[in-house]
């Protein structure tokens, strides 16, 4: 970024009040009367209900559109390990998105934690304030044990956006990078840079919707993961195969895709050159991709390029999944995000991009048109649909697949975010 858009990027959040979110209330508060409702002795009454029957909660609290966002700092989008205050832009960001996107109300809580039991601790002693509880970018191999926990200890959806948000959009991108390149997803060659978090759950979705584990070389900071190495966990583990192949150098020649979870500036252009014929590069790593996209365009011009950032063409980026899966979930009161409503949000997410694009998308990115293809695999953030479209296909897979608490609702499929409470 030049020096004058970080300026303009630490005056937004400054200016002209600190941070991106607010509380607002939902009923009248001007009166006696109205106190004697909103607060003693009104309040009691609810409280009692709910002391009755926890279910009341919903009835009587905002619990039911409440999402906490959490996170101990320590893997920032692709900065590190800052720790859990410097989380919080990034936490108040996702906020934004779940209210903006799909009307949800979220808190941030960023977790100074000693330990992961610790903060598996902290966040299962709060978890009955919340619908659902977003954990955000927490790394790995912490991460999964962490979210396997929560899960077992909560009642309610516990999401791991990192890793589920993430893979749901790469693979619904993928799909349609390999259509538009005229290959196979069970024929693809598929190089991961990255064993973490994100990668780990994007290549296991990918294998769940018909890639060939053998035909994935997955690299850590130590190269490719290989079944002659004794320094894996469980979770690279998995990923290991019987291959010769050491280096990013040799995975990725020949490759058909090149999917990128790790850092800054590690496809080299070479490398890119090296990838077979309509390579297709997802370069996911926030805020700097793995090989810039204008770097990689004028590498090739057969290359199907995609970046997790907002500011060029084909954004793959879990904001795309995670305020649209919460809404389906909350508003059938799923007791958990499973993987029949994974698989649901990359339909919807990939069939979504094959239709018209309204004109609300062209005047946000003030272009003149959008159209399936190279530059365009992907739904962008600002498509109004995406509610109706992703929320409706979550919830629909929740009741069909017995963890809905609630039926499917009669106000969907919803037009905006105005629509929520019917
Ligand atoms: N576009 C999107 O929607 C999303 C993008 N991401 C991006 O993915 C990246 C990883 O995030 P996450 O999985 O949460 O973090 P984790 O900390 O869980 O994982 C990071 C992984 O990247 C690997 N890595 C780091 N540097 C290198 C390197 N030089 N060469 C090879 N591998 C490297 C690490 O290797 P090792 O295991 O050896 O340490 C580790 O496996 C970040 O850049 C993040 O911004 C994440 C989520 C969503
Ligand atoms: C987008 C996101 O969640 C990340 O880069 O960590
Ligand atoms: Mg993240």
């Amino acid at each position: 970024m030049t020096d004058a858009k970080k300026q303009a990027a630490l005056d937004y959040h400054s200016q002209p009040i600190p941070g991106k979110l607010s509380v607002e209330l939902t009923k009248p508060t001007d009166s006696a009367k109205h106190l004697a409702l909103a607060y003693s002795p009104g309040v009691a009454e609810p409280c009692r209900e709910i002391a009755k029957d926890p279910e009341n909660a919903y009835l009587y609290t905002g619990k039911g559109n409440l999402v906490a966002v959490v996170s101990d700092g320590s893997a920032i989008l692709g900065l590190g390990n800052l720790g859990p205050l410097a989380s919080k832009p990034v936490m108040e960001g996702k906020g934004v998105l779940f209210k903006k996107f799909a009307g949800i109300n979220s808190v941030d809580i960023e977790v100074d934690a000693e330990s992961p039991q610790a903060f598996v601790d902290t966040v299962a002693r709060i978890a009955d304030t919340w619908g659902g509880i977003n954990l955000e970018d927490i790394k790995a191999p912490e991460c999964f044990e962490i979210e396997r926990s929560l899960i077992e200890r909560c009642n309610i959806p516990v999401f791991h956006d990192d890793q589920h948000g993430t893979a749901i959009v790469t693979a619904a991108g993928l799909l349609n990078a390999l259509d538009i390149a005229g290959k196979a997803l069970q024929d693809a060659r598929i190089v991961c840079l990255g064993a973490g978090a994100a990668a780990v759950a994007c290549m296991k979705l990918l294998v769940s919707c018909g890639a060939k584990a053998e035909h994935i070389d997955m690299l850590d900071r130590k190269g490719v993961i290989h079944g002659g190495r004794e320094d894996l966990n469980q979770y690279k583990a998995m990923f290991a195969t019987d291959t010769d192949r050491r280096t990013l150098d040799d995975a990725i020649d020949g490759a058909d895709v090149f999917v990128g979870l790790s850092g800054p500036n590690l496809l080299s252009p070479e490398q890119l050159q090296s990838m077979a014929s309509n390579p297709i590069v997802f370069a996911c790593s926030n805020p700097d991709p793995e090989i810039h996209p204008d770097v990689a365009n004028a590498t090739r011009d057969d290359v199907i390029m995609a970046t997790g950032r907002s500011d060029y063409p084909n954004q793959v980026n879990n904001v795309l999944g995670f305020p649209f899966i919460f809404r389906g979930a909350l508003d059938v009161r799923a007791t958990r995000i499973n993987e029949e409503m994974k698989v649901a949000a990359v339909h919807a997410l990939k069939d979504l991009a094959r239709e018209e694009v309204p004109q609300v998308v062209l005047d946000g990115y003030e272009i003149e048109s959008l159209s399936y293809g190279r530059g365009y695999i992907i739904p962008t953030p600002l498509d109004p649909r995406l509610l109706g479209w992703v929320a409706s296909a979550v919830a629909q897979a929740a009741v069909d697949s017995g963890v809905a608490r609630k039926p499917y609702p009669s106000n969907y499929p919803l037009q905006s975010v105005d629509d929520i409470y019917g």
